[in-house]
């Protein structure tokens, strides 16, 4: 999971301005974007078909008023056609962005048409526009640029025709004009303020599950997440292997070097760890003080001990630097291997009894002399 920094939210938006983080964002968001996108716009379309009330008024049944009756079912469509797939089908959030914006584009040129067949109430219109700014601005949920350029202009356009269709004296068109710019700035500045809030609280959220995760010396996930993630969820792979790892005769590392050498070295054994396992795909738990936990799914016992094996010789040979860069300190680790496949029933192993049996197997490698490798494969 990427981890955004404060100094990624742009300026102006108020959006990640890195595309990975935005991505994590709008994804971690999805599951609420869908329905308030799906009911944002049914809202709308019900106000915008029950307007059809005031061209009757305006205009008389005729022509003029079908013409629009015509535009507003259109809307009705999109919009309506809109909802049901934020409602029914999971979609990405590329596609909810273009719902949004093509419901919003045609909702605001059938309002262009609104206003050129009813040219005697562009104070109205100006109003009812302001109105439907704001709810583009904040309450459709899309981006802040495709938001802003709708909104930029639909402005555009009712001005122009307020200009030539409207008979409207300046001091009507100045304040309609500033009407519309009040709309959108305090639209604008509120959508950045409402993505600002709405990222910071989602950093502070990953961080605080980060926190809890994961163990603050090695950034190795902890055993909350090996417990709360792995064991709850099970396992969902055929073939598991675990890999108990236990650093060799860490106390005198730490009564000979001190406390901080010994934080060094278990530091550059997670770092090793870490290399050496597939990102996205094993799990490398801080299982005690100087003892790691290696989860590796679709592994066979073979290639876990040829793993184990890998690591054990690469950490006898890299020497960690002491503090006073004086000293390299050199130690090795002995580990116990246990695999297994799938159960008898059809079932996939227990995460729990290959623990078990790699403890088990690392306390044998200690008492055959350290710094190797004990495996079996469980039934
Ligand atoms: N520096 C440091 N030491 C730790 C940390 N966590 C545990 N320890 C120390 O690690 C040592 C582990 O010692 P033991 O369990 O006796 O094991 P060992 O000396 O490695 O001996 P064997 O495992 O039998 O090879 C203890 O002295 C703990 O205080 C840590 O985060 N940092």
């Amino acid at each position: 999971m990427p981890f955004p920094s404060l100094a990624d939210i742009d300026a102006l938006t108020g959006e990640f301005a890195s595309r990975k983080s935005e991505a994590a964002f709008l994804q971690h968001r999805q599951t609420q974007i869908q329905p308030l996108l799906g009911f944002t716009l049914v809202f709308c379309t019900l106000f915008y078909l029950a307007f059809a009330l005031t061209d009757l008024a305006a205009l008389g049944f005729g022509t003029d008023f079908l013409s629009l009756l015509a535009a507003r079912m259109l809307v009705a469509l999109t919009a309506g056609s809109c909802a049901w797939l934020a409602y029914r089908r999971r979609l990405r959030v590329r596609a909810l962005r273009l719902a949004a914006s093509l419901s919003e584009a045609v909702a605001l040129g059938c309002f262009m048409l609104v206003a050129t067949l009813r040219p005697a109430e562009f104070h109205w219109h100006a109003m009812s526009l302001a109105i439907m700014l704001i709810v583009v601005y904040l309450y459709i949920p899309n981006s802040f640029v495709n938001a802003a350029l709708l909104a930029f202009a639909s402005t555009a356009i009712l001005l122009v025709l307020a200009l030539r269709l409207g008979r409207m004296s300046h001091a009507d068109v100045i304040t309609m004009s500033m009407l519309l710019v009040l709309a959108n700035a305090f639209g604008a500045l509120a959508a950045r303020r409402f993505n600002r809030v709405s990222r910071e609280e989602y950093r502070a959220q990953i961080e605080l599950q980060h926190a809890a995760e994961r163990d603050h010396l090695t950034g190795c996930h902890n055993r909350r997440y090996l417990h709360d993630s792995l064991m709850r969820t099970g396992t969902r792979h055929a073939g598991l292997c675990v890999v108990l790892c236990d650093i060799d005769n860490f106390k005198r590392i730490n009564d000979t070097w001190g406390h901080a050498d010994g934080d060094e070295v278990i530091r550059s054994f997670a770092r090793l760890l870490g290399a050496m396992t597939r990102d996205g795909v094993d799990s490398v738990i801080r299982y005690g003080g100087e003892e790691f936990l290696a989860i590796l799914p679709a592994t066979s016992l073979e290639e876990g001990i040829a793993f184990a094996e890998r690591l054990r010789t690469r950490f006898a040979a890299s020497a960690t630097p002491s503090a006073d860069g004086r000293d390299s300190i050199l130690t090795t680790a002995s580990f116990g291997v246990a695999a297994a496949g799938m159960r008898g029933d059809g079932a996939a192993p227990l995460l729990q009894d290959l623990i078990s049996a790699a403890d088990k197997l690392m306390y044998e490698a200690k008492r055959s002399g350290r710094d190797c490798v004990r495996a079996m494969h469980l039934a």
